[in-house]
């Protein structure tokens, strides 16, 4: 397999999610990095289309935002990175199905690292910030969809991610204190 411009690819226990770094040519002027390469892409996942790319700014070290996904017929994949800061990135398994159903994939993404996630559809979608102002730019393969939009609660036990910030200093959205476990959930990815 030619990864032509990603230096590495990396896949989970956990079947979907992968993770991979884009080459940086650094020079006397600071450096270039193509970010995207449908071609390239498109051979590690298969025919993708993007259509909506997202950009969020947490001023605070250990902000969690999530855990989020949009329900069918809405359904997205992201393309996840960092420009400024890092975060602990996590994928919860939600495919019913899955012989991985309810567990996560983790990785850290910063501006340093210069590493990308992919999750797919059938995934919850949180992370926490690991540096102040953290910068965070994702595409998705559908658009925005409130109807849609859902969520799982941050700290559902049977999940149990291990966030890497103190629960009393996470700061959340009123939105994200309020989600269902994922037992409560109806089945939407099969
Ligand atoms: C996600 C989203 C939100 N919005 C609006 C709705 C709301 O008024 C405001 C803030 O939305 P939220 O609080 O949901 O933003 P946020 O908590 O950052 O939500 C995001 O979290 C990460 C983990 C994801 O995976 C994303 O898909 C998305 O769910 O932005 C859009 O207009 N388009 C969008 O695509």
């Amino acid at each position: 397999m030619d990864w032509g411009f990603y230096m590495e690819a990396k896949s989970f226990l956990i079947a979907g999610p992968l993770l991979w770094t884009p080459r940086k040519f650094a020079d006397a002027r600071g450096f270039f990095s193509e970010v995207y390469n449908q071609r390239t892409f498109d051979a590690l996942i298969g025919e993708t289309r993007f259509v909506q790319e997202n950009h969020s700014l947490s001023r605070v070290q250990g902000t969690i935002r999530g855990l989020h996904f949009q329900a069918p017929p809405t359904a997205q994949g992201k393309l996840v990175r960092v420009v400024r800061g890092a975060i602990f990135d996590i994928a919860v398994d939600i495919r019913r199905q899955s012989p991985t159903y309810g567990q996560y994939a983790s990785a850290v993404l910063s501006a340093d690292n210069w590493a990308q996630l992919w999750i797919p559809f059938g995934f919850a979608h949180g992370f926490c910030t690991l540096e102040p102002d953290t910068e965070v730019i994702y595409q998705v393969t559908d658009y925005y969809c409130q109807a849609d939009d859902r969520g799982i609660a941050w700290d559902d036990p049977d999940i149990g991610i291990k966030w890497p910030v103190e629960a009393a200093n996470a700061v959340l959205s009123d939105k994200d204190r309020s989600h269902p476990r994922l037992a409560g959930l109806p089945t939407y990815f099969s």
